[in-house]
């Protein structure tokens, strides 16, 4: 398709349009004919400070240089005017199409160190501010039946970020909130997205070449951005991941899960225990699927397949006794869900903290009753406002505090359109506030005792937005970007912090859900054995690497799963200027989610590796799909190859050839030929088949260098010219004590059209870094034999043969036009960042000087394999030595003499006409 996307005749407001992504938005839009209102408070990053010339600028910009029409507005998002952001619009232009909400403001500090003020004003600038805006925008959408809406969120918000937990809950509050009006907006073709950015951070400043850093600059965030909020789009309710021409939908996943016989007495943390492997092992099962979903599990269907389920469910061998004698606060402990955790801790010996701003007395009384004098205490403080008297009172009674579990909520629902701001704060405070309060108040008594325990409570409107729900479900949200974090950062101290969502009958779910629905199949007492498991120190040895910590669980009427983030392989240009055209020419790729090709990054950091990976990925795939000489007009598809005389000329030179060698580089020269390792050229265009990032873990491809490589030729000399097809598949996979992988392709290159096998090659590839997941180690049954001999140097024989040959500085400028245009041979940059002082010579290059000198002293061979034992760099000194043995096979070893290291060993040569028996 080649349709431009216009916006002719949409009026766009960006929010934070006087710089950064906000900035080139205002600018694409304008550009395609919008008009815009940019809005910009003219602020600092740290949000302080007013000037207005920032919304100018642009405005003046898209006056000059598209003969645009946009107007300034200064006014906060979060601030009394906002509104009149709103009204800007339709004042001058009539109406409002699309808002994007991007503006924002950071507040970094570490949980320990964050004070209210910081938490609230992130959150108020990015969740409040983006509420209060689309609220204003909302009647006229849904008057004109048109709307568009983009939420920034982040990264962070998805998977939590050290130092973020105010800009992390701020951030996936707009998601819950995106999700929720995705669903309100739909029938009024108001269509709602959410994008998390990946944004320059320290940590991308160390893993990321200068070049690619360059790239997450927002002029490749700008067309996703156009492109949802066209009006041709039909994407709805979806979070996209992006960066330096990346982009990926992530989605939710949820588990099959596990279902137990609902019943008090069985029903129990062991019997969830004993079940855990199964309810995290994302597998279907007979009774439920692994889904993808927008909304929570059909309870009513599991609850009545749990039912039939035995009455006794198997407790398995491990009894919960760590909580004994443990402290627990729990707020809105006076009835529902708080009351039945009380009750279930209490059961498990834990001295519990009853919270309750209404009666806690009566479930004290009960409880004391029930399990002894001192089992409870009663608490009627405010958790907004006053949750440090709450721990207070914890430590007065008891002395300590092991265990928060924030319960206490409440419910305004509404459709967007009649909430008020008080139906929109009260829940934020209830929910989002007080949580970070309590966690506040415990969180420096479980840092001194190096523990605790702290169990949220999100929703499953808080994961999957939920109509009329807006409030709760950002609030909600808020609560899963916010715990993310504190799992991150509390991990370290051992602090564990897991949210669930449960579904439960309760006072206040009875407005949400019917009588008929509910009719007592969702006991509380079928949520609280999770809980009292998640503050568990059994279910924390259960998983040895790193326990518990940072993860979301859905729980009620028998049934409990987990829900976790997944994003499919995505979408990646290396085109430097992406268009949002191209994004819709290639939209199922960036909601692609083929089977096999899905991760599930759990945080910021492994999400964040997984794109840049990707991007590096495709640079590579341009880097080593590359025609060695586009000027042939050659092929170029995955596997193939079109070579002339122009291709084996230029890698002669590569190999040092010069002008007096006719025969290596002047086509008319009767002896004409291209050198014998021109083999490996062909194949390399197959290495991307490899899939090498799905072979192991924490692959990177700068990170990679060729480690070995064999071939053997099947005919004498090789032609100079050819169509030729190489098909590519991995051997051999092992890990190598969990500093790097070693990955073996074995590469069959065929003349296309007559299908005659040319070449046999076996490249091996040792990745730094990288680790072979369990299982997943291939032994390399059916390699070459003479691959994998090794051959050593025989040290007490002096060579038969030395030749000694110094490299050009621009060696490597040269070679890397034979096909290989890895960054690593030739950008310093790039060189710098994985650890190099210059960028290296190619390994095939090495191999080939050597190689060439081995051939024109002892001639044509038939097998070739060596290993890369060390870097060269352009300039450097080698000398290669050869020992022929009786058998007519070479061994030899290429030294780097600048720097006295072997840089070729275990390598050799069969010589033509020497049977393999001989061996
Ligand atoms: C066909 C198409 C090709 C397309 C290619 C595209 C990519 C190219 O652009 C990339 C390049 O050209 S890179 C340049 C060429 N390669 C090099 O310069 C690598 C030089 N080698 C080294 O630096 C080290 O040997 C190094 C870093 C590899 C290993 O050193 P150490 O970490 O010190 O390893 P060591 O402790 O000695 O051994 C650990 C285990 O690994 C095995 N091993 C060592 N070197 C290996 C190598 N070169 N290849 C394969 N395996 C190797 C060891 O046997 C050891 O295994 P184990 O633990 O089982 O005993």
């Amino acid at each position: 398709m080649s349709d431009t996307l216009s916006f002719k005749g949409r009026v766009v407001i960006v929010t934070g349009a006087g710089g950064g992504l906000g900035k080139v938005y205002a600018l694409e839009f304008a550009k395609r004919g919008a008009k815009v209102v940019v809005n910009d408070l003219g602020g600092t990053l740290g949000g302080a400070g007013s000037d207005s010339k920032a919304a100018d600028v642009v405005v003046e910009q898209i006056k000059r240089e598209y003969n645009g029409e946009a107007v300034a507005n200064y006014d906060s998002v979060n601030g009394a005017n906002a509104a009149n952001i709103v009204k800007t619009a339709v004042d001058a232009f009539g109406r409002v199409d699309v808002l994007v909400n991007n503006a924002g403001i950071l507040r970094d500090a570490s949980f320990a160190k964050m004070d209210a003020q910081q938490f609230a004003s992130v959150v108020d600038v990015h969740l409040n501010g983006a509420y209060k805006l689309t609220k204003a925008a909302w009647p006229y959408m849904r008057d004109q039946k048109f709307g568009r809406i983009i939420n920034t969120a982040s990264p962070a918000g998805l998977f939590g970020n050290f130092g973020q937990a105010n800009y992390a809950a701020a951030k996936m509050g707009l998601v819950g909130l995106a999700e929720t009006l995705a669903k309100e907006g739909y029938k009024y073709n108001i269509l709602v997205n959410s994008i998390a950015p990946l944004a320059r951070s320290r940590m991308t400043e160390n893993v990321l070449p200068p070049h690619i850093l360059k790239e997450l600059g927002p002029e490749k965030i700008a067309p996703l951005v156009l492109y949802l909020t066209h009006e041709s789009t039909k994407v709805t309710n979806s979070i996209f991941e992006l960066a330096a021409g990346y982009y990926g939908q992530t989605r939710w996943e949820r588990s099959a899960g596990q279902i137990f016989n609902p019943n008090e007495k069985s029903f129990t943390p062991e019997s969830i225990l004993n079940k855990w492997d199964s309810i995290t092992d994302f597998k279907d099962k007979p009774f439920n699927k692994v889904e993808h979903p927008s909304q929570l599990a059909d309870y009513n269907t599991l609850t009545a397949k749990a039912k039939q389920l035995p009455q006794e469910n198997d407790q398995g061998k491990i009894k919960i006794s760590s909580l004994g004698g443990k402290v627990v606060i729990i707020t809105g402990a006076g009835g529902g869900l708080g009351k039945s955790h009380a009750q279930w801790f209490a059961r498990y010996g834990a001295k519990v903290v009853v919270n309750d701003i209404k009666d806690p007395d009566s479930v004290v009384a009960e409880l004391n009753k029930q399990f002894g004098a001192n089992t409870a205490v009663a608490d009627k403080h405010n958790i907004v406002t006053e949750a440090p008297k709450i721990v207070s009172t914890a430590m007065a009674k008891f002395n300590r505090v092991d265990i928060l579990v924030n319960n206490a909520g409440i419910l305004r629902d509404k459709s967007f359109l009649k909430m008020t701001d008080d139906d929109w704060f009260s829940v934020l405070q209830v929910h989002l506030f007080a949580t970070f309060a309590m966690c506040k108040a415990v969180w420096p008594i479980f840092l001194e005792q190096g523990s605790g325990f702290i169990i949220n409570t999100t929703s499953t409107s808080g994961i999957y937005g939920n109509f009329g729900q807006a409030n709760y479900a950002a609030a909600k949200a808020s609560i899963l970007g916010f715990s993310k974090t504190l799992a991150i950062e509390g991990g370290k101290k051992g602090i564990r912090v897991n949210v669930i969502a449960p579904h439960a009958e309760t006072a206040m779910t009875k407005t949400i859900f019917g009588e008929k629905e509910l009719s007592n199949h969702f006991d509380p007492a079928y949520v609280s054995p999770l809980v009292v498991l998640l503050a568990s120190e059994e279910l924390q040895k259960k998983n040895r690497r790193g326990g518990v910590n940072g993860q979301l669980y859905e729980v009620g009427g028998g049934w409990c799963g987990q829900t976790r983030w997944q994003r499919g392989p995505g979408y990646v240009s290396r085109s430097p200027n992406i268009q949002p055209e191209l994004l819709r020419d290639n939209w199922s790729k960036v909601v692609n989610f083929t089977k096999g090709k899905m991760i599930n990054p759990s945080s910021t950091e492994q999400s964040s590796m997984a794109i840049l990976q990707a991007v590096q990925k495709a640079e590579m795939e341009n880097a080593t799909g590359q025609s060695s000489n586009p000027g042939t007009g050659a092929e170029n598809v995955k596997g193939g190859f079109n070579f002339n005389y122009r291709d084996c000329i230029l890698y002669n030179l590569g190999l040092g050839a010069t002008s007096k060698e006719l025969k290596y580089v002047y086509e008319k020269d009767p002896d004409f030929q291209v050198l014998p390792t021109f083999a490996v050229i062909p194949s390399m265009n197959s290495v991307p088949s490899l899939a090498m990032d799905d072979l192991v873990d924490d692959f990177n491809y700068a990170m990679l260098l060729h480690g070995e490589q064999y071939f053997k030729l099947n005919v004498s000399k090789l032609p100079t010219s050819g169509q030729l097809k190489t098909v590519a598949k991995p051997l051999q996979v092992l890990d190598k004590s969990g500093k790097a992988a070693v990955i073996v392709g074995g590469m069959t290159t065929v003349n296309a059209k007559t299908g005659k096998t040319l070449v046999y090659n076996e490249g091996t590839f040792f990745v730094r870094g990288a680790h072979v997941p369990k299982g997943k180690e291939m032994k390399g049954e059916g390699r070459a034999r003479f691959a994998t001999e090794n051959f050593k140097a025989p040290q007490d024989k002096s060579p038969d043969f030395v030749f000694e040959y110094t490299t050009s500085e621009d060696l490597a400028a040269l070679y890397r036009l034979s096909g290989d245009y890895n960054p690593l041979h030739i950008d310093p940059s790039v060189a710098k960042a994985v650890k190099f002082p210059k960028p290296i010579l190619h390994g095939l290059c090495f191999l080939g000087i050597s190689a060439k000198a081995l051939y024109e002293h002892y001639g044509p061979y038939e097998e070739l394999k060596v290993r890369f034992t060390n870097v060269v760099i352009p300039g450097d000194k080698l000398r290669v030595k050869g020992w022929k043995q009786a058998n007519g096979v070479v061994i030899f070893q290429t030294i780097d003499v600048d720097r006295n290291v072997v840089v070729l060993d275990s390598a050799a040569i069969r010589l033509q006409n020497v049977t393999r028996s001989k061996l």
